[in-house]
């Protein structure tokens, strides 16, 4: 499969058990928001995903590489905006993402012509050569998203890219990933915000490691919408209704 596919995988922190059989799949083209709340496992995934730590149990499959068997091939296919920004505010967006480029061995015209693409992507073409200490928080994901990119990757992650933002640059930013997905990359957007989220897009709802459902958003919306139907999931057995 040329997307993201997780199978069985479970995760503990010593004996804080953070993902407990967690399976679902992201096809090419696909816009997955996995959705939960505070403490739900998202960011552990991530770090599976990325393989900053090893899961116990379970597989992963990266368009169609394991991840425990061919990590680089695997890495290789992946695109990451991790939650807390990693940009050197004190070069241009050119450079940070020249750097970036040369990570991926990419050099030269086919760099250059690989930032431009991303950038373009991201609506940010035109704000190449500005410093990006001088960019509002907005453009500076935006680059991150662009970075993300310059590789090709088959499969894009976000970790609550948005967090900090003002209602513009969320949306703008959730209309421009909504449109790579169109593009046919898969997607997987983890947030707690429903209203990041539309009804065509798929939804994994994740919560106390554990995944509750997995499906179309409006099929998960039902007949009272997104919010309540998320709410009433997860605040069933949560510490706020114990
Ligand atoms: N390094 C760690 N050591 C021990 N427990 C951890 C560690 N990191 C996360 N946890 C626990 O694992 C569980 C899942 O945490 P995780 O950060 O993956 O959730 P999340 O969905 O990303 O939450 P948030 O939205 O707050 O970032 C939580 O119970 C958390 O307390």
């Amino acid at each position: 499969m040329k997307g993201l596919d997780i199978r069985h995988v479970s995760y503990r922190y010593g004996e804080r058990r953070a993902l407990d059989d967690v399976s679902f799949a992201v096809t090419p083209g696909r816009f997955c928001a996995l959705l939960g709340p505070n403490g739900a496992g998202k960011s552990t995934l991530f770090a599976l995903l990325t393989r900053l730590i090893v899961a116990d149990e379970g597989t992963i499959g990266v368009a169609g590489f394991d991840i425990a068997r061919s990590p680089r091939s695997a890495l290789a296919r992946i695109g990451v905006v991790f939650q807390q920004p990693t940009l050197d505010l004190d070069m241009t967006v050119r450079r940070n993402m020249r750097y970036f480029a040369g990570l991926h061995g990419l050099s030269g015209r086919e760099a250059a012509d690989a930032i431009e693409r991303s950038l373009a992507q991201l609506g940010m073409a035109e704000r190449a050569d500005e410093q990006v200490r001088a960019l509002n928080g907005g453009h500076r994901r935006r680059m991150e998203i662009a970075r993300a990119l310059v590789h090709r990757p088959d499969i894009l992650l976000l970790d609550e890219p948005t967090v900090g933002l003002d209602a513009a640059s969320r949306q703008a930013i959730t209309d421009h990933v909504h449109r790579l997905a169109e593009g046919g990359l898969a997607v997987l957007w983890a947030t707690h915000l429903v209203d990041e989220i539309d009804l065509s897009d798929q939804v994994v709802v994740l919560h106390r490691g554990k995944v509750l459902s997995d499906g179309s958003a409006s099929d998960l919306a039902g007949g009272q919408g997104l919010a309540k139907a998320f709410l009433a999931m997860t605040a069933e057995g949560s510490e706020a209704t114990a």
